[in-house]
Order: C-alpha cells, then structure tokens, then sequence
C-alpha cells in the first residue's frame, strides 16, 4: 500500500508517474471558524449521539465512544489496539502522526482514521456478538424506507419514455444530485436536505459521454440507499446502451463516513428494485444479471477506506484505473482525495491537479467540503459575491473530467 510522509506539498511519491503539483496547503481543523474544525467540534457529537440512540451499546461500549470524541476533539491521536486486523496498514498510513495532536493533522487523514476508530468501540472488527453488525445501518434503514426511496424508484418509470439522450442526461443529473443524500452531512440540521438540484459550478458532461464508448468503466461510489439507487440505474444504462461493456463497481469494505456503501448497502438497494414494481424491478433484474454474468463485477478494496489521496493508490488499483475508459469518482470524499484536500485557489486548473491519475477520470459531486479547483474565475467571483457558503452547503454541484495526456 502506498503511503506518504507528511503530504507532498510539491512534487509527488517517488518513482510515480505525472507532473509535480503546484502549492497548496493541506486542509487541517486548526484554523478557528473553518468547516473542518466545525465537522469534529460540531458534527462528530451530533454524530455519535445519534449512534448511541439508534443502536444499544452497553455502558462500556457507550464510555469509548464518548472517550474516542473526547480525543478527537482535543486530544492527540492514539495508535489502534494491538490485534487490530488492519493495525499493519494504518502504522504505515499513519507513519509520523500518532501521538500529535488530531486538529494539526490533514483534515483527509484525521477524518478518515476518526472513522476507522469509530469500528472499535463498535465492535466491528473483533470477535464476539458486535462483530460485523454496520453502526450505521439504522440510518442507512431510515432511509431506505423513506418517501425519497420509494419516489425515487418510481421516477426510473419514467426513463423508457425517454429520448436516449435525455434519458442520459436525467441519469447523470440524478447521479450528481444524489450525493446530497448524505447522511453524515445532514448530521447538522442547518446542511439538512439541500433543495433537489441546485447549480452546476462546472459541467464538463459533454467531455464524459464522449469517453463513454464501449470499454470497461469503473465507478467508485460514495453514498448508499438514494445515492447508490442513482449510480445503479445509469450504470445498467451504460451497459444496456452498449457506452461501457463492463462496469467496475468500487465500495467500501466497511462502514464509512456514515453512508458508504458496502456490498450489503448495494444488495439491499437492488432487493428493493427488485421488489418494487415496474422499470426499477427490470432495472434490478438487469444488473443482477449483469453481476452473475460478470459485466458487472463489485470490489471492496482496503485503499477505500484509507486516509490518503488517489496519488498515492496501490499498484493494482492504479493498474485497473489505468486499463479502464473512464473511471468515475462519486461525491466530496472522492473528489478529496482526487485533488489531496488541499487549499488550491479555485481557479486552478484541475487537469493540472489531477494529472497523475493513471487514466481517464470524471468526478459528479455535490461541494461538501472546502477543496475544490478548475472553477472559471467569473464563477468563482460570482459565487463569492453571493455570500453564500457554496463551498460546504451541498446546493452546488460540478462534473468535471481530466484526461491525462
Ligand atoms: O458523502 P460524500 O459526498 O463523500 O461527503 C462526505 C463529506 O462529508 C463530510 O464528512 C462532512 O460531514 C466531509 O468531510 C466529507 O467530504
């Protein structure tokens, strides 16, 4: 697995492949005010407070959670426990940042290792009665059995009536706004369910359905339940149309960041397609045959839930990145790590951010979080004279496509 000092303001890992990048500070939760430091003062609470209501941790349990926010929140970090399965991988990923302080680290680390810590006094890993049992499915259940599911496996009745290309469009829309179904974003009640679909900062779709013509198209995905339920119907349109002969689905091999999608999360959204009456019952059926017939294979690869950006993925991965047509990054964490979480000023080109990907690649995310680059500077200085937070409030979203050269 790769891994890297800490970050690389410039330049890139040794013997890797791209241009060095520009400068740009790592994102970290030192500076007052910031959204990061606002996601572990004010997010996290809300976040396990939440937990501890829906699932029924006895009391030793329910003391290491309090004790992991309290030192998260203000304290240094501490290494996972000794029989840790993955302790190997995290000691190499977390080289030189155990024992200092949580708020002075990068954001993307910091965030990701809270999430891995979360799966300890969860039970997850270790053997015994907790191992395994998802700390986020009751929220993850919620909303599999919400009116926004179910209006959302009604709406796919609509796309046989559709003109190809507007049936493309109204899926890639779809894909893009479903990452506001987040739930640990709307663990804040002022971020809570953004209106439907708001602006596109930058829209290079054109540029994706032109790479789409026929080869194998992997799709690493964020968020389960509506988010999933999204990418799954315009991943048996790209099949279906003949725009990709094999889809690659990435997913998470555990619980992360609230609503990652697991296997699991991914066949229960096809149970409820294929329970559901009309068009999401034959889209389900498709993409279940396309599982058993192999055009459509899932991977849950550890690197998806490491705390590092895509410049330092492991050989294998970039290998399937690199041998694909396209790969496509879902959401804010993704989009993250595609650029390394760093302070680029906006305007940056974005190509030159991601020019160390191993192939092509297109990102469709709802803006989360504070990073973001290839945006037109009139863009740039509207949405700053808006006054609005467009940055962390989920109401914008972009797609945007590197093509290494
Ligand atoms: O589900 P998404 O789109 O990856 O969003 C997750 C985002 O939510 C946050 O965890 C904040 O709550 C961000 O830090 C993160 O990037």
């Amino acid at each position: 697995m790769g891994g890297h000092p800490e970050g690389h303001p410039e330049g890139h890992p040794e013997g890797l492949p791209g241009p060095a990048l520009p400068q740009a500070p790592p994102i970290t939760c030192d500076e007052p005010g910031s959204f990061a430091r606002s996601v572990f003062q004010d997010r996290h609470p809300v976040l396990i407070r939440r937990i501890l209501d829906a699932v029924p941790y006895g009391p030793e349990r329910r003391r290491d959670f309090a004790a992991l926010l309290e030192e998260s929140r203000s304290g240094t970090v501490a290494g996972l426990p000794r029989d840790a399965p993955d302790r190997a991988a995290w000691e190499e990923w977390g080289e030189g940042r155990f024992g200092r302080r949580w708020a002075e680290l990068p954001f993307l680390w910091s965030e990701s290792y809270f999430y891995r810590r979360l799966l300890d006094p969860a039970g997850y890993l270790a053997a015994g009665a907790w191992h395994g049992v998802d700390l986020f499915a009751p929220f993850k259940d919620a909303e599999l059995d919400g009116p926004g599911f179910a209006a959302d496996l009604a709406a796919l009745d609509e796309l046989p009536g559709l003109a190809p290309a507007d049936r493309e469009h109204a899926l890639l829309a779809a894909a893009v706004w479903g990452n506001q179904a987040d739930l640990g974003f709307t663990m804040v009640a002022e971020a809570a369910a953004p209106e439907a679909s708001g602006t596109l900062v930058a829209d290079e779709s054109e540029r994706l359905w032109s790479l789409l013509d026929g080869g194998t198209v992997v799709v690493v995905t964020d968020n389960s339940a509506r988010e999933i339920l999204a990418d799954l119907a315009l991943v048996d349109d790209l099949l279906a149309s003949g725009r990709a002969r094999e889809v690659d689905l990435l997913v998470k091999p555990r619980p992360y960041y609230v609503s990652d999608a697991t296997t699991q999360d991914v066949l229960s959204c096809l149970r409820r397609m294929t329970a559901a009456p009309g068009e999401a019952a034959r889209t389900g059926g498709r993409l279940l045959a396309a599982l058993r017939e192999g055009r459509l294979t899932l991977t849950a690869h550890p690197f998806a839930c490491a705390p590092l950006g895509y410049r330092d993925m492991p050989y294998d991965l970039r290998e399937r990145c690199a041998a694909a047509r396209l790969t496509v990054m879902k959401g804010d964490l993704n989009y993250r790590r595609l650029v390394d979480d760093r302070l680029w000023p906006a305007t940056v080109p974005f190509a030159d951010v991601t020019a160390y990907f191993p192939g092509p690649v297109a990102t469709l995310r709802t803006l989360k979080s504070d990073t973001v680059a290839g945006l037109a500077p009139e863009t740039v200085a509207r949405l700053d004279a808006g006054g609005t937070a467009w940055r962390t409030s989920g109401t914008h979203a972009l797609i945007q496509v590197t093509v290494p050269g």
